[in-house]
């Protein structure tokens, strides 16, 4: 992929996840820089990655080609507000937004009127080259910056683009939020196994292995809906059928869907108030 001088303002878990992914597809470590307030985190990705870093947003920004855009939302305006005030000109850079509920309009407003922005929704799995990234340009952004940010996320796993700025708040609630969503059902999966007297690390192990062996079954077989892998596992008069049972009776479809319009409704609520 293109290499440009890249710099993550903010460098968090999530700056993190898509440094060692980009860093093991080889991206070169001398073109990313980081920028964070505090050190401990920059210190710890200058040495697992190599990386160039700074407690300065504006030595960052002004070094860099493309920015990503990854503090909280809620520091957004405060962190851009600060960058156009140390007098930096966005003009010629890329701005790779990765937060959650924050507008292009409203980060392009907040960016002095700079409109070269591109809005993405990664997910954590990207440390490992696993991530999902939806991503939603403007028809005015260049083939080469959407070819860039396409690269970029490609690097770290797979990508899917949304016609439609909201599609963005959807893929939040699908894939940006969902890891939290298999921990949680893990982390159930896994006390109950305990209360059924497995160790915590037989536990882990059960439930973490299962886990993995099902997600692959899923990559490994397109031709088959998840339903049918589902009848795979569910013998007649089984034991599967009956645990199937006690899911839908007490509405698991029901709950996941409520939980996805949850994980929307949040994200359009902050960018009423972003
Ligand atoms: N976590 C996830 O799964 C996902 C997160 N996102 C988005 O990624 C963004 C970052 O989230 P995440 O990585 O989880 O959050 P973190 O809190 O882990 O990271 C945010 C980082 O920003 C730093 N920071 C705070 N203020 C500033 C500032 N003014 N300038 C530069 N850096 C600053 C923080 O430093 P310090 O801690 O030292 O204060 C922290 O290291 C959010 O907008 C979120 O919506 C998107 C997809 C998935
Ligand atoms: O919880 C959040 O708001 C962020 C966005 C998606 C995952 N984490």
């Amino acid at each position: 992929m293109e290499h440009r001088k890249l710099a993550f303002i903010g460098a968090g878990n999530m700056s993190r996840s898509l440094i060692s992914g980009l860093i093991q597809s080889g991206y070169p470590a001398d073109s990313i820089i980081a920028a964070n307030p505090s050190r401990p985190k920059l210190d710890a990705l200058a040495a697992d990655f190599g990386i160039r870093t700074t407690q300065s947003n504006a030595e960052a920004a002004n070094w860099a080609q493309a920015l990503v855009l990854a503090v909280k939302p809620q520091m957004m305006a405060a962190m851009l507000g600060e960058l156009l005030a140390s007098g930096l000109r966005f003009e010629g850079k890329l701005l790779i937004s990765i937060a959650a509920g924050i507008s292009v309009a409203r980060l392009q407003h907040l960016a002095g009127g700079h409109d070269n922005i591109v809005r993405t929704m990664p997910n954590t799995p990207s440390l490992l080259g696993l991530g999902m990234t939806g991503l939603y340009a403007r028809p005015q952004i260049s083939q080469a910056d959407r070819d860039y940010c396409q690269q970029m996320m490609a690097a770290v796993g797979k990508t899917l683009w949304v016609a439609e700025e909201d599609g963005i708040n959807q893929v939040i609630a699908a894939a940006g939020s969902a890891p939290a969503y298999f921990f949680l059902f893990m982390e159930a999966m896994a006390e109950e196994a305990q209360k059924r007297g497995f160790s915590a690390e037989e536990a882990r192990l059960l439930v973490q292995q299962t886990a993995l062996g099902a997600a692959q079954m899923v990559a490994a077989n397109p031709g088959l809906t998840l339903a049918q892998l589902r009848a795979q596992v569910t013998s007649k008069g089984g034991t599967t059928a009956e645990a199937i049972r006690s899911f839908q009776h007490n509405q698991l479809e029901r709950l996941v869907g409520d939980a996805m319009a949850a994980a929307v409704a949040r994200a359009r609520e902050l960018e009423t108030q972003l």
